[in-house]
């Protein structure tokens, strides 16, 4: 039977809590993978820093995609708004963007850092699991976070590690080392707490990178969805966590959309992210997309996902639905 390792480099002494939880989470996952170490990242390879700051009057980047759309190279579809014909369309464009991205920062740091939120994101991103992504993309180095999770158990419905799991990790060969889900059997500030420890040994071995420039860690791609009424992760619009700027993750226990306990990254995190893909589908959200391109909203009442502005590059994907009324 094959077992996985998880090997921590000599800088860390104990193997936090959300690390070790998982190691007891999900035998079918940790089945199906090979032995796995941890190897530190020489700074030197770290990638260049992103200088561009998001603009958020997106109007004038709007760029519409046509069938043809992934032809298109995928530097010239950062920070720009994309809408697809259709769902199809647009998760195609997602998967090239991803790949791309992977390839990249294997290449430059031996590494790929990667964020996801629940939500209908998990099935846009089932192109990845196709040729020639599938065999292209060097899995071995990606490592998995959750931008927000609801505080149950893995195997509850609820889950956004189970939704991930059975629509996208369990069809990859990323080491279940890999994997960082939050501790199931802590409480809401437990398991903030205990994922913010998580983060801080993984900066601490170089897995994660710093940024310079705000001291939060800076994420290689954040992958978020974004709910009808503007939240993105477990930020929702006129709840006070919108405002955090200390914690790495905050814990909500009166969340609008159930369950009402979770956990999230705060804006500081997410804004301090390299690559950030807030993927967008559907009818249901034209008006909340209308208003968050617009470019005549006040300071005052931003949405919350008006506030995703990365010190990276920001890149929107629609399908023409949720685009409808731009
Ligand atoms: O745990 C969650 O609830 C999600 O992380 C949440 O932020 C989600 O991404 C949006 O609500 C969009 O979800 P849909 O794409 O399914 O509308």
């Amino acid at each position: 039977m094959a077992s996985c390792y998880l090997v921590l480099p000599p800088p860390v002494r104990t193997i936090p809590n959300c690390l070790t939880s998982f190691t007891r989470s999900l035998p079918s996952v940790q089945l199906a993978c090979q032995p796995v170490v941890f190897k530190p990242i020489s700074c030197s390879l770290r990638p260049k820093e992103e200088v561009s700051v998001t603009n958020l009057n997106f109007k004038k980047q709007l760029c519409r995609a046509k069938a043809s759309m992934a032809g298109v190279s995928d530097e010239k579809t950062q920070g720009k708004v994309q809408v697809f014909d259709s769902e199809e369309d647009l998760a195609l464009a997602l998967a090239k963007y991803v790949a791309h991205l992977s390839n990249q920062f294997v290449r430059e740091r031996g590494a790929f850092t990667v964020v996801l939120s629940g939500g209908s994101l998990i099935k846009s991103l089932r192109k990845l699991v196709d040729a020639p992504h599938i065999d292209s993309v060097d899995w071995a180095r990606w490592h998995i976070f959750w931008v927000d999770e609801r505080v149950v158990p893995k195997d509850h419905p609820d889950s956004n590690y189970l939704l991930a799991h059975n629509g996208f990790l369990s069809k990859v060969p990323i080491p279940a080392g890999n994997v960082y889900a939050i501790n199931d059997a802590l409480s809401a500030e437990g398991a903030a707490d205990d994922y913010e420890t998580c983060l801080k040994h993984l900066v601490h071995n170089k897995i994660i990178e710093l940024s310079g420039t705000t001291g939060f860690p800076k994420f290689d791609l954040m992958l978020l969805g974004m709910g009808p009424d503007g939240h993105v992760a477990s930020l929702f619009p006129g709840h006070p966590l919108v405002q955090e700027s200390k914690k790495w993750v905050a814990y909500i226990k009166d969340s609008p959309k159930p369950p009402p306990e979770r956990i999230t990254f705060s804006f500081p995190v997410i804004n301090s992210s390299a690559h950030v893909a807030l993927v967008v589908a559907g009818a249901g959200k034209a008006d909340v997309i209308r208003k968050a391109l617009g470019s005549n909203d006040q300071k005052s009442d931003l949405l919350p996902v008006q506030m995703v502005s990365p010190e990276g590059n920001l890149a929107w994907f629609l399908d023409k639905d949720a685009a409808s009324k731009l």
